[in-house]
């Protein structure tokens, strides 16, 4: 049995800009997307039965077709012509439901690893084509950097330069669907001709950018969000923002010893899923 295990990152959005509502629901994006170390485990093997075959055993994660993971192995296999068996096995460390891309980015690690068990060739381009279709942030995992992504978020542009930062990562335990937001939004007239930097020398530049469309909408359900931004604040970040559609906030800090030393107060003082993590 040919196997392969891969570690799928997490995402946090240093910004998050929605411009306009699509007539096919979606929202035109522009944001600012990175990737750092706290990573689920994926493990993938083909195997003399067919069938795919999804084990997860995370609460709040199905293990059957459901799970995007499966989609990922079943719209590779289709493509290909192949009937190959597939067993994938999923070790969650990134907080479900959480604004952090865990689901798009094991998707995407499937769709990379598949395409070298099965010797596929495909080009990334074609892996993001095909990845789009089953979740609008899964390109921004096969593309592997630091992007600036517009469109639905498949249209990447890579950051070539900006500084790692170490990253306080705080989850209230509380799961938050990314349509709900979606639907919950109040666009407001937004130009889309402002240019996005593409250059970042300093944290400071980054901490400059910080912001985030759909922060608003997750805050009015669950205002301690907004808790979690002051304490990290008063704990050294220079910065704290929402990433994605919520509920998880990260904080950036300029040493690892202040992250460090944030996520221990935090998690002592209140139970809330908090980890120190570097940007990749
Ligand atoms: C908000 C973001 C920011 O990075 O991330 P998360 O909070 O999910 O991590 C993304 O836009 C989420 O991307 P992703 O989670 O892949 O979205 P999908 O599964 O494709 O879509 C879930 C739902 O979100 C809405 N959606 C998503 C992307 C987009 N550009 N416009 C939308 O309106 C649609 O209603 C869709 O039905
Ligand atoms: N492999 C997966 N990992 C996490 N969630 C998954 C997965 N497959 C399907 N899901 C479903 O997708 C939803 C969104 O999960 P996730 O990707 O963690 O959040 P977010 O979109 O906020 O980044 C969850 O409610 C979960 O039921």
């Amino acid at each position: 049995m040919r196997t392969l295990t891969l570690q799928a990152p997490a995402k946090v959005n240093y910004r998050l800009d929605v411009l306009r509502r699509r007539p096919d629901g979606y929202h035109d994006l522009r944001m600012i997307m990175q990737r750092f170390d706290l990573c689920d485990d994926v493990r993938i093997a083909l195997s003399d039965i067919p069938g795919i075959r999804v084990t997860c055993g995370s609460e709040g994660v199905p293990d059957g077709p459901e799970n995007i993971a499966w989609r990922a192995a079943d719209a590779l296999l289709s493509l290909a012509g192949r009937e190959t068996g597939v067993e994938i096995t999923i070790t969650k460390r990134i907080p479900v439901a959480a604004g952090l891309g865990g689901g798009s980015s094991d998707c995407a690690t499937v769709l990379m690893g598949l395409n070298q068990l099965l010797g596929l060739g495909l080009s990334d381009a074609r892996l993001m084509e095909i990845g789009v279709k089953l979740g609008a942030d899964v390109p921004f995992f096969i593309f592997g950097k630091t992007a600036l992504a517009e469109g639905i978020g498949e249209q990447l542009t890579a950051i070539e330069q900006i500084p790692p930062v170490w990253l306080a990562i705080v989850n209230p335990n509380v799961p938050v669907s990314t349509a709900w937001v979606y639907q919950n939004l109040q666009l407001t007239n937004r130009s889309d001709d402002f240019k996005m930097p593409r250059l970042y020398s300093s944290i400071a530049d980054i901490c400059a950018i910080l912001g985030n469309d759909l922060e608003a909408v997750t805050v009015k359900r669950y205002p301690v969000i907004s808790e979690i931004k002051e304490r990290l604040r008063s704990l050294g970040a220079v910065g704290a923002l929402m990433s994605g559609s919520g509920p998880t906030v990260f904080g950036i800090f300029e040493k690892e010893e202040e992250a460090r030393q944030a996520v221990a107060d935090l998690a002592r003082e209140t139970g809330w899923f908090a980890v120190a993590a570097r940007t990749l």
